[in-house]
């Protein structure tokens, strides 16, 4: 499918921003049509969106560039007011998996790529609470306008919402049988042991039926209380699906030449007292498996950032403790060599090994051979950019993908040689959870 382009701002695009009291955005995003978008970072920053001022999509191994160059038409001529740095126009959206997407249930709606600027945003950082409307073809006195009646209208809602009930689980089922699983992680394993490859990262799905339709805004809150240390997001480009997950990981950070990364692999469950908690943390970080799938993560990482930067520091690997999980960690930050776009950075990282495997393209090969699901934006990257090229992406894992009373999650591990599939099925169980007590 060629890149369309709907997006394209030839008459320029106006925003206007105003403070606002403090409101709810679950209540703001409840009663908001698709496309709406939601995104929220461990340090604070927090932005619900509805509405597309401009849409950007890509199909195919060259999305990265296509996006890239389809942005900087929407970027070109931008006359804003009003705002902050937090409240600057950014692009929201993400990626496919596999560059070869094919969007098969529950992925309809979803391209090889896409962004969107929003119409409404809200924004809240630790030192405000803003509103910026967006429109192309409007002059400024109308958009100022809209921006009026809409705060009024948000005078309306609740600064906070009490809680929705979960909706309830009536039944799950896992697209992949636990004896094909077994299957399949033998079959990898003799890949790796014929040196055919050295890390594969097979993941499975889970369809749950609910008892009610999916309120994911709320979802999303109930999980800040339960990850706090996770970004959270929602992208729901139409009314067929939204994709929104809680994940840990961050894939890239870009401001200016700063990138920070981090290696995330190798996983183990939490303990039940805090002496177990720690005896299981120390056999995660001195388990030689582990610990090499984790060094091979790294240093792919490190290597990926080499070609761009003028000098990558690799931090101490430590032991990221979730509520449900453990993880080896290694920070990795860098100072790139010049101006560079996120969307450069993102390309060279996608797939990492923590959600890919080793050598990317024969580990691609495998997944798509492997796994009887579509992948779909699962494991891929989420985020945002900027028109200065800076912008911040999370790697979609501990995620799913929500329409009314269904929800398909994902969760995946690495597979290398010594891998034993009852041990690899049990961590990935550990990974559907997040979202799976949520719901229930
Ligand atoms: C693939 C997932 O997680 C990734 C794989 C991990 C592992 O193999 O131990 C750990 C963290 C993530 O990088 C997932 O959550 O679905």
């Amino acid at each position: 499918m060629p890149p369309h382009r709907d997006g394209q701002l030839s008459a320029g695009l106006v925003t206007r921003t105003c403070r606002i009291s403090d409101v709810s955005f679950r209540a703001f995003l409840a009663g908001r049509p698709a496309p709406r978008i939601y995104w929220t970072t461990p340090d604070g920053l927090e932005i619900a969106a509805s509405g597309a001022v401009a849409r950007v999509t890509a199909d195919g191994s060259d999305r990265f560039e296509t996006i890239r160059d389809q942005a900087s038409d929407c970027f070109a001529s931008v006359d804003t007011e009003g705002g902050t740095e937090a409240t600057r126009p950014r692009l929201f959206g993400g990626f496919s998996f596999h560059a070869e997407h094919e969007p098969t249930p529950p992925w309809d709606g979803f391209p090889g790529a896409e962004f969107v600027l929003p119409e409404i945003q809200l924004t809240r950082t630790d030192t405000g609470t803003w509103l910026t409307v967006s429109a192309r073809d409007r002059t400024p006195d109308e958009v100022e306008e809209t921006l009026s009646e809409l705060r009024a209208e948000l005078d309306e809602l609740p600064g906070m919402r009490p809680r929705e009930e979960s909706p309830g689980v009536k039944s799950t089922r896992h697209t992949t049988a636990r004896e094909e699983w077994g299957e399949q992680v033998r079959q990898a394993t003799e890949r790796i042991r014929a040196g055919e490859l050295q890390k594969v990262v097979l993941a499975t799905a889970l369809e749950v039926e609910l008892e009610n339709p999916v309120a994911v805004p709320d979802t999303l809150e109930r999980l800040r209380t339960s990850y706090p240390e996770c970004y959270r997001f929602l992208f729901e480009p139409t009314t067929a699906g939204g994709f929104f997950g809680a994940p840990p990981e961050r894939l890239v950070s870009l401001r200016g030449q700063t990138v920070e990364t981090e290696a995330l692999a190798g996983s183990i469950a939490r303990g039940e007292t805090p002496e177990e908690d720690d005896e299981l943390a120390e056999q995660l970080a001195e388990s030689e498996k582990v610990r090499e799938e984790h060094e091979l993560v790294a240093e792919t990482i490190r290597d990926g950032l080499e070609p761009l930067a003028e000098t990558v520091v690799v931090a101490n690997r430590q032991v990221k403790r979730l509520s449900n999980i453990q993880h080896l960690q290694t920070p990795i930050s860098a100072t790139l060599d010049g101006d560079e776009h996120v969307l450069s950075v993102v390309e060279a990282l996608h797939p990492t090994p923590a959600v890919g495997g080793l050598p990317p393209e024969m580990a691609k090969r495998t997944i798509r051979e492997t796994e009887t699901f579509d992948r779909g934006w699962y494991a891929s990257p989420v985020g945002w950019f900027d028109a200065n090229g800076d912008g911040e992406f999370a790697v979609g894992i501990r995620s799913g993908v929500a329409a009314d009373s269904r929800v398909t999650l994902f969760g995946g591990n690495g597979i290398v040689a010594d891998s034993d599939p009852d041990d690899e099925w049990d961590e990935v169980q550990l990974k559907f959870l997040p979202i799976l007590d949520e719901l229930e």
